[in-house]
């Protein structure tokens, strides 16, 4: 083994919270070692964030389309996969290849290592034959992967985790889906619209469970108009391949698709980092952090790995929080109040805070104010495509909103209007003296707001 190299800082794994930990600290002039055992950016710019939604907007320009009759006249849309195939390929992967990014990070000065990195110390980490000793410490940033669950026949079958759905250069005649959450449900509503019959296979008793009741049956009602086929409350009981997939369900009915992708969850990538030698538990779900994403002696966590929440904006948003303390900058520490989301389905589902029962839950006192989308002017205006909600969720007590839904067209941009009141904790009077511009759909906030009162 090589003598260990002295540098200030390793970073494991380089996706979109390392990446950013790593590129600041070396424009920051500490001496970086970034490693990446795949690709610099991670999931989001190569299978998850960036190409789906590139597969979303394809999807909803074609439901619009096909909104055309009884509005404007009449349309013919005739979907075809190839452009939106070669836009992931060309313009968002560069066909899955990293040198751009690679080449942004040793630009800002950082020394880029392609491995698996693993812990063997306090400060210390090993890639192949090298080792590192990093004098302020080492900062795991090491992601999730697709959950496979321990279901009687799946393993060894060609399934499809999220990456072979965003490489798929052609689509399948048709694809079950495990898992309703966002992954399964934003892919299932995308390959419907173009074409592909898709059963979407939840366990629990609702998609998006995480989320407001509400949501749930706009996401079910939104996948069934695009055709797809809902079955929730029921679990996979066995999977068989011969050329096709033939999945038995819990209650014994038999379902066969072409493909099978499986969108139960991720898992943080864990096992095998080494974290035993310095003390923290390799078989944990997530690396549990303090308020500066420290999870031990001169050890930082961020991203996925954390469990705060698997979104690219959480990752760089504690990627910034562990930068500051490095750097020893000060400033706010990590905050979870204000924790926006959107899935990105036609309607989009846009949230932020707590939902009701969580706020119930929580003890507090709550109130809620909700307005259907097409009973607001701009909803009647809109006409088709206009179903979704407007959810706030007060805590009467201290007279601030904890947490809100905005579903609906531009679902995700209004959440932002939301944001704000719970992360500034603006006062419900103050929000209720404001001024909403007519005829928007956010308008239907300050309707929601009178219903708090
Ligand atoms: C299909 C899909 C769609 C999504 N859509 C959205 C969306 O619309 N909006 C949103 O906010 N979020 C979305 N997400 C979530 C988002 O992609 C993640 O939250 C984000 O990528 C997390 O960043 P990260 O840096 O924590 O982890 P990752 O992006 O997973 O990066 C971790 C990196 O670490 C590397 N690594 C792991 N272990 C090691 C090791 N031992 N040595 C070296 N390298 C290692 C991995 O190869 C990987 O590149 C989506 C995810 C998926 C799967
Ligand atoms: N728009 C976005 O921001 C976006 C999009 C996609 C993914 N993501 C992130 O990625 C994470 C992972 O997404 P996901 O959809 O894989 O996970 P998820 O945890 O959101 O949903 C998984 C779903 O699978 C169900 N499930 C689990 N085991 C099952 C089984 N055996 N049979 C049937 N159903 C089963 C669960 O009940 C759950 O509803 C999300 O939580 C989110 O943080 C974000």
């Amino acid at each position: 083994m090589a003598e260990a190299r002295q540098v200030d800082v390793v970073v494991v794994g380089l996706g979109v919270g390392g990446e950013e930990v790593a590129g600041r600290l070396a424009a920051a002039g500490l001496n970086v070692v970034g490693v990446e055992q795949r690709l610099v950016g991670g999931e989001c710019p190569y299978w998850g964030c960036i190409p789906t939604k590139i597969m979303v907007r394809a999807g909803n320009a074609l439901a619009e389309a096909r909104r055309i009759p009884g509005l404007a006249g009449a349309s013919t849309v005739e979907p075809d996969w190839a452009p939106v195939a070669k836009r992931i390929r060309d313009e968002a992967t560069d066909d899955w290849n990293d040198k751009v990014a690679v080449d942004r990070f040793t630009g800002r000065g950082g020394t880029f290592v392609r491995g698996t990195a693993t812990i063997t110390g306090p400060g210390r980490v090993r890639v192949g034959e090298q080792e590192y000793a990093a004098t302020r410490g080492v900062v795991v940033a090491a992601g999730t992967a697709a959950v496979i669950p321990p279901i009687d026949g799946l393993s060894g079958t060609p399934y499809w985790t999220n990456r072979e759905a965003v490489e798929a250069a052609t689509l399948p005649e048709s694809m079950l889906v495990l898992g309703g959450g966002a992954i399964g449900c934003e892919l299932a509503q995308a390959y419907a619209r173009f074409g592909v019959r898709v059963t979407v296979i939840e366990g629990s008793p609702r998609l998006l469970s995480l989320e407001e009741p509400e949501s749930s049956e706009v996401a079910a009602a939104a996948l069934t108009a695009d055709g797809v086929q809902v079955r929730t409350g029921v679990r996979a009981r066995h999977v068989a391949h011969d050329g096709s997939f033939r999945v038995t369900l819990t209650d014994d009915t038999v379902l066969t698709g072409e493909k099978l992708l499986v969108a139960t969850g991720r898992a943080a990538r864990l096992a095998g980092l080494g974290l035993e030698h310095v003390g923290l538990d390799p078989s944990a779900r997530f690396l549990s952090t303090d308020e500066r994403m420290r999870a031990g002696d001169r050890i930082w966590a961020v991203g996925d790995v954390t469990g705060n929440g698997a979104f690219t904006h959480m990752a760089m948003y504690e990627a910034d929080v562990a930068v500051r303390d490095i750097l020893g900058q000060g400033g706010p520490a990590a905050d979870y109040r204000a924790r926006p989301r959107v899935t990105f389905l036609d309607p989009e589902i846009g949230a932020v805070g707590m939902t009701e029962q969580q706020a119930r839950d929580a003890g507090l006192d709550v109130r809620v104010g909700h307005v259907p989308l097409n009973r607001t002017s701009r909803g009647f205006i809109h006409g088709p495509g206009n179903e979704g909600f407007l959810k706030l969720v007060a805590d009467r007590g201290r007279g601030v909103l904890v947490g809100g839904t905005t579903a609906g067209q531009s679902g995700g941009e209004m959440i932002g209007a939301v944001s704000v009141a719970v992360h500034a904790e603006v006062p419900i009077e103050t929000l209720l003296g404001q001024i909403w511009a007519y005829p928007t759909f956010h308008r239907g906030l300050g309707e929601a707001l009178k219903a708090l009162v």
